[in-house]
């Protein structure tokens, strides 16, 4: 059996034999009647980044049939601000590739996620989820390439504080119980984000843990594996339901806020991509980074003033957006540097075979270590609408391949330094700053506008909202404003607190 379907968690995909991309209408409605399945939901994300639920009974086979073949009919004006409530009914039908077992259903129920539809029985035109599919349908079309990408997902977890095997402030970083307090919670979200269909690469405890009024927040971080940009999207979506959905089980308040307290770690949504041709990764030639990837990460220094429009949505965001939080602040990129925008991790590009030097007793594998190569993108958060984040990537990759002076653009812009050293002054000078506010992001965004909306991938209306809503926040000075202000600080987490 292809060792892909083997151990496979996603008992869909255990018990059809087949990868989810392959479900067919007829796969599903089997492993209903075989597993005894009473019910259906139908989830999607509305504008507020969160996954809504319809459930279904099924009634009879025929019903199951019509449902599954005809999705349903939904209020759009609940679930968009685009829409008109004069004439907002929607239709949301089910892919079938997204099914998998409700791991919290009391009662044996099969979820799918939906795409929306309008009245004419077109994709909707301005839902995220249609704008990722025409942005990854864009960058192929122009470089004849897959777009790929993975998420890592970082979160606090919150409860009160027992005193006991207290952890290091700001040393978590893959920390073991009883320091780290909520790796089982971890590792069951892991488990259950898996059997949703998810490719986990790992989990552990981040670098973020500290004690506030009584309460512990200790940092977490959930990492993906690189696949096709829409599935990756899909895939953190679900994620952070399962997060949450089990937090509240376990009485822990979870939280993707993008800062909660100055001086302490923030939580990112770094989001790695790579760019894939007839199955081979395309981000390294002959061990080095490939001029492919040089060219997509142009693309990125270019557009990275109007990404955090998608990727940082509400004024908590640019609290994060500070030196010597490990989180981005210029327009740069570089290898390994955690204080660059666009990091170019380890890729295994090394010629050795580690696995016979560790162990003396294997023979050399010939591995191909050519595929994990990625570049990383630190500036999003969990404010990020998940869908038009990754569109928004999809396209500041493209644009690389559609300028003319895409290789000079990423030599200008790679550093390999620490820009926040003092002896590195100089450097930090001369690089461009993210906007440091939503008002910021929005002109930015402006500015730069015609490149999402080029072939049809964000709709002029779309962007209208995006810069519409990061105005009116109205938080131009709101970073310096509110300098060596706790109080205020923490009335506006909490006011974000539930992002995304
Ligand atoms: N290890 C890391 O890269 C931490 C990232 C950091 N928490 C951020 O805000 O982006």
């Amino acid at each position: 059996m292809n060792q892909e379907l083997l151990m496979n968690p996603n008992c869909l995909v255990a018990a059809l034999e087949k990868p989810a991309a392959e479900f067919t209408k007829a796969d599903i409605i089997s492993f209903i009647q075989k597993n005894n399945i009473r019910m259906v939901n139908f989830m999607y994300p509305a504008a507020d980044g969160r996954l809504k639920t319809l459930n279904f009974v099924i009634n009879n086979a025929a019903y199951l049939d019509a449902i599954l073949t005809c999705g349903e009919r939904v209020d759009g004006s609940s679930l968009f601000p685009f829409i008109e409530a004069g004439s907002s009914d929607l239709y949301v039908v089910p892919r079938f590739r997204t099914a998998f077992v409700d791991p919290f259903a009391e009662i044996p129920t099969l979820s799918m996620l939906c795409s929306f539809f309008n009245k004419d029985g077109e994709p909707l035109e301005s839902s995220p989820e249609h704008t990722l599919h025409k942005a990854c349908k864009a960058f192929t079309d122009v470089t004849g390439m897959e777009f790929q990408a993975m998420g890592e997902l970082e979160y606090y977890v919150i409860s009160p504080d027992t005193g006991m095997f207290q952890a290091t402030d700001q040393r978590g970083y893959h920390e073991s119980a009883p320091y780290a307090k909520f790796n089982d919670f971890r590792t069951q979200c892991m488990s259950y984000i898996a059997q949703t269909g998810g490719q986990i690469k790992y989990g552990h405890s981040e670098v973020g843990n500290f004690t506030l009024d009584g309460m512990i927040y200790e940092q977490n971080e959930i990492e993906f594996l690189p696949v096709r940009a829409e599935d990756a999207a899909d895939q953190l979506m679900i994620a952070k339901w399962v997060i949450r959905s089990l937090g509240y089980r376990y009485g822990y308040n979870v939280t993707f806020a993008p800062k909660i307290t100055a001086g302490k770690a923030g939580s990112g949504l770094h989001v790695h991509m790579r760019i894939v041709k007839d199955g081979q990764n395309q981000m390294l030639k002959d061990g080095v980074l490939s001029e492919t990837a040089c060219k997509a990460i142009a693309g990125m220094m270019e557009l990275a003033p109007s990404i955090t429009a998608f990727g940082n949505t509400n004024p908590t965001s640019y609290f994060r957006l500070v030196p010597h939080q490990e989180a981005p602040t210029n327009v740069c990129w570089g290898d390994r540097n955690r204080s660059v925008l666009v990091r170019v991790p380890l890729g295994w590009a090394a010629k050795t075979d580690m696995c016979t030097l560790a162990n003396p007793l294997e023979n050399e594998s010939h591995f191909d270590t050519s595929q994990k190569q990625t570049v990383e993108m630190r500036s999003p958060d969990g404010s990020a609408d998940l869908y038009q984040l990754l569109a928004g990537l999809a396209v500041a990759c493209r644009h690389g391949f559609e300028i003319e002076n895409a290789l000079d653009i990423a030599k200008r812009t790679y550093v390999n330094v620490n820009i926040h050293q003092k002896e590195n002054e100089d450097k930090l000078k001369a690089l461009a700053q993210l906007p440091d506010s939503c008002a910021a992001s929005a002109e930015c965004l402006q500015k730069q506008r015609a490149v999402f909306e080029q072939y049809h991938v964000f709709s002029p209306a779309m962007i209208d909202g995006i810069i519409c809503k990061l105005r009116s926040y109205e938080d131009k000075t709101l970073r310096a404003d509110l300098d060596g202000k706790p109080e205020e600080m923490l009335e506006l987490v909490h006011k974000y607190f539930h992002c995304g």
